[in-house]
């Protein structure tokens, strides 16, 4: 059984937290079992650590997320899927697909199994989504899923409309099914009267099973092939362009607790806390949280039931009912991201100014973990000025290589190679300064530091002539 982890979502739900590259199943507002502050992501990775499933897991997920997924979870590039563009779950699933077979030779009878990053549950869950395995091996489904009861008429799920039980073409009992994706209120609520289940996001299917409707949709089952039509696979989930139109599904009810934390009202709800961050809630302020990742302290008077966060890129206050419509709210908010993270740490944009002239301004606080390094690159569209704040590191420019420290400042003109790795933990201060600031304005040469480095090397190679 092989699994994929679809974790390439944009997840702006969680604004203003989650961003373009820090989507919500990277923000550290749940807790481990020693109390430490842990994503939705590092959660549910050490949840398929324990179950015994991370060896068989890929983690689907987008080109903008690679490097704070790395930062996150100790996985190798060979675990990871990278999705060009985001499309949705049916193309991210046929990508994957494609990867089991083509680059992990996986083979086309095997069962596939694809999870959603947000489900706040317990190992028990992972346990009763192997048994999927059991059910596409030995019945004539073409697709398993595990479903949970409804606890209201929501129009953000698909239904699961059970028939009737099986027991004799499987070891395990389940229940065939007609799928529904997000029906309206009132279907909504005359599925539930005839006890249909909600569809927990978790799908099971032979490999072969994919493959074919790929090549129905005229789409290549060869990895590097659909990599590069990737843009021209229909933008519709997985659930809309394949569940909806099966009819040979079956279903494990799944009975403990399940909950999408993709919404600020259920992530709050599963938060140890009131209070993340600086600031103070009033003792009246009843079921009211604040999330606050700013330097700058918030205080909250007698409100209730509601959620104030704030970011770098913004900040919301919101009751907690109305907070999950928020992406109408904010979908006009195109700024640039104000904080990210980076493989080798994180930035955040102290100030932003456009002068009348079209030059720009950037001022950042960058945050290099000890043993990390920026690549050696090049800005076409801005200088930069580094004030090295913090720690020690080795700074390469137009490949001359010097130790620089707490004090020392950087001048990097446009056009200059430059690279950075920190020897201990440094913080710099940087103000780019151009007619364009972004971060697609890097042309990178070398990324590790030992590329780097042999690169270096091969340049200041000395010859010795040896006298005989
Ligand atoms: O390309 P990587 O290694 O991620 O480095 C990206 C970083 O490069 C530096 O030169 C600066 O321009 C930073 O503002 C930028 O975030």
């Amino acid at each position: 059984m092989q699994v994929v982890l679809l974790s390439g979502g944009s997840g702006k739900r969680l604004w203003p937290l989650s961003n373009e590259t820090r989507s919500k199943q990277f923000l550290k507002v749940l807790q481990d079992s020693e109390g430490k502050n842990i994503s939705m992501v590092q959660r549910v990775w050490g949840q398929l650590i324990n179950v015994g499933l991370a060896s068989q897991t890929i983690i689907a997920t987008s080109k903008s997320q690679v490097d704070i997924l790395q930062n996150q979870l100790s996985v190798g590039p060979n675990s990871l899927v990278i999705e060009p563009s985001r499309r949705d779950t049916f193309a991210a699933i046929a990508l994957a697909s494609t990867y089991l077979y083509s680059v992990k030779g996986i083979c086309p009878d095997e069962v596939v199994i694809v999870l959603p990053v947000d489900a706040f549950v317990e190992n028990s869950f992972f346990e009763r989504m192997k048994e999927l395995e059991d059910i596409i091996l030995h019945s004539n489904a073409n697709l398993a899923l595990l479903g949970v009861k409804p606890t209201y008429s929501s129009t953000k799920y698909g239904y699961i409309i059970p028939e009737k039980v099986f027991h004799n073409d499987s070891a395990i009992p389940f229940l065939a099914s007609e799928f529904i994706e997000k029906p309206n209120e009132s279907t909504a609520e005359r599925l539930i009267e005839k006890g249909a289940l909600w569809n927990c996001g978790v799908f099971a299917f032979k490999l072969s099973y994919l493959q074919s409707i790929l090549q129905e949709n005229n789409l290549p089952i060869h990895y590097n092939e659909l990599l590069k039509q990737y843009n021209e696979i229909p933008c519709t989930s997985f659930d809309y362009a394949v569940v909806e139109k099966e009819n040979k599904i079956a279903t494990l009810p799944y009975e403990e607790d399940w909950k999408d934390i993709g919404t600020w009202n259920t992530l709050t709800e599963e938060m140890n806390s009131k209070i993340i961050g600086k600031g103070n809630v009033s003792q009246d302020s009843v079921n009211t949280h604040l999330i606050n990742e700013l330097d700058i302290p918030i205080a909250i008077l007698g409100i209730t039931d509601a959620i104030v966060a704030a970011s770098p890129d913004g900040i919301l206050v919101s009751s907690k009912a109305k907070s999950s419509n928020i992406k109408s709210m904010t979908e006009c908010f195109d700024d640039r991201p104000m904080y990210e993270e980076r493989r080798w740490g994180w930035y955040k944009v102290l100030d932003y100014v456009k002068f009348d002239d079209g030059n720009e301004v950037i001022t950042k606080r960058l945050c290099i973990a000890k043993g990390k390094n920026i690549s050696y690159q090049i800005h076409l569209k801005r200088s930069e000025v580094w004030t090295v704040v913090k720690g020690t590191g080795e700074f390469i420019k137009d490949d001359e290589l010097m130790i620089v420290g707490n004090g020392d400042v950087l001048v990097i003109p446009i056009g200059t190679k430059h690279g950075i790795k920190a020897i201990t933990d440094l913080e710099i201060i940087e103000v780019q300064s151009g007619s364009e600031l972004s971060e697609d304005d890097i042309v990178r040469y070398c990324e590790t530091w030992d590329e780097i480095k042999a690169h270096y090397n091969e340049l200041h190679e000395v010859s010795y002539v040896r006298v005989e």
